[in-house]
């Protein structure tokens, strides 16, 4: 039995042991395996939109979190709130047990982050900038060059990678973002369509990088509009629509909730079904 807060409802802290400083992070009663992000009644509002609202969310490490929802749903919005680039109008997120807006440099120091869009130093080469990243999180010079060299290598970029970032395509600019996020080993990795703009020989190679890392240990925390992708890498799903948390769980318990008996209901069944889509019912009436 899972001790996940249900969707939206406010996250009890009850059923989480209290972080300190000695205990270095968050564990559940019930499970020992500790939480590794924490969304509690986040809140964000641009105007009188409610971009984010009242949303509870709690991943554990080691899981493979998929973050879906349609185009403005509010999934941008929540994960700058997760890794500390949006303030929260209300409410409050935690990183591996340490308070993203309180403590923000402990928390920053252990995750990596690929935002939706990427703001890079286009004059840098890609070889420069993962070795920059590298070393601003203090990953020693020698580990900073060999893990580098074989990114780059990995990511097909070994042969681009003294050419300024400013001339790389969208795909290679993901690459290169990418590398950055995970050259020093980060415990949660947040990645926002991570997915897009690349290759599907770069996207067999980043998806098994990635399920390595949570085999390792990492938690990762991704947004995607590919159901495929989603479907095959993750262990719980979670989707918004209009800001709320509309359903969350993993794929086998979303299928039973959202589609009853279709056991066969693939992933984009259930969430076209969550976010309430009718087969059919967008006709254009001038093609007629
Ligand atoms: N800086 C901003 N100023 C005003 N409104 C914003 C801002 N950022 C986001 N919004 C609004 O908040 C809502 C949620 O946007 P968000 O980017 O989080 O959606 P999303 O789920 O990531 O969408 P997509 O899948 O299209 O990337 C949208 O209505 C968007 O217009």
């Amino acid at each position: 039995m899972t001790t996940f807060p249900e969707p939206n409802a406010p996250y009890q802290y009850g059923s989480v042991a209290p972080y300190s400083s000695s205990q270095s992070r968050l564990e559940s009663s019930e499970s020992n395996i500790p939480y590794a992000v924490v969304a509690h009644d986040l809140v964000r509002t641009f105007g009188q939109k409610v971009a984010v609202n009242h949303l509870n969310l709690a991943v554990r490490q080691g899981e493979f979190f998929g973050f879906l929802g349609p185009n403005g749903a509010g999934k941008s919005t929540t994960i700058k709130m997760l890794v500390g680039l949006l303030r929260p109008t209300a409410g409050s997120a935690l990183v591996a047990g340490v308070d993203v807006w309180k403590e923000p440099l402990r928390a920053r120091a252990l995750m990596g982050v690929l935002p939706e869009y990427l703001n890079l130093y286009e004059r840098l080469s890609g070889r420069e900038f993962i070795t920059f990243a590298g070393h601003m999180y203090g990953v020693p010079d020698v580990d900073v060059r060999r893990r580098t060299e074989e990114l780059l290598q990995v990511l097909d970029l070994a042969n681009d990678a003294d050419k300024l970032i400013v001339d790389y395509s969208v795909g290679m600019r993901k690459k290169v973002a990418l590398a950055a996020a995970i050259l020093h080993r980060p415990q949660v990795l947040f990645l926002d369509e991570p997915f897009e703009g690349i290759d599907p020989v770069s996207s067999r190679v980043i998806r098994d990088i990635l399920r390595e890392l949570t085999q390792r240990g990492t938690t990762i925390f991704f947004s995607s509009h590919i159901m495929e992708v989603v479907e095959r890498l993750c262990t719980r799903v979670g989707i918004i629509n209009q800001g709320v948390l509309v359903a969350e769980g993993t794929l086998q318990e979303l299928r039973e909730r959202a589609s009853g008996d279709d056991k066969d209901a693939t992933l984009e069944d259930i969430f076209l079904n969550v976010v309430g889509v009718q087969n059919g019912s967008h006709n254009l009436s001038w093609l007629e």
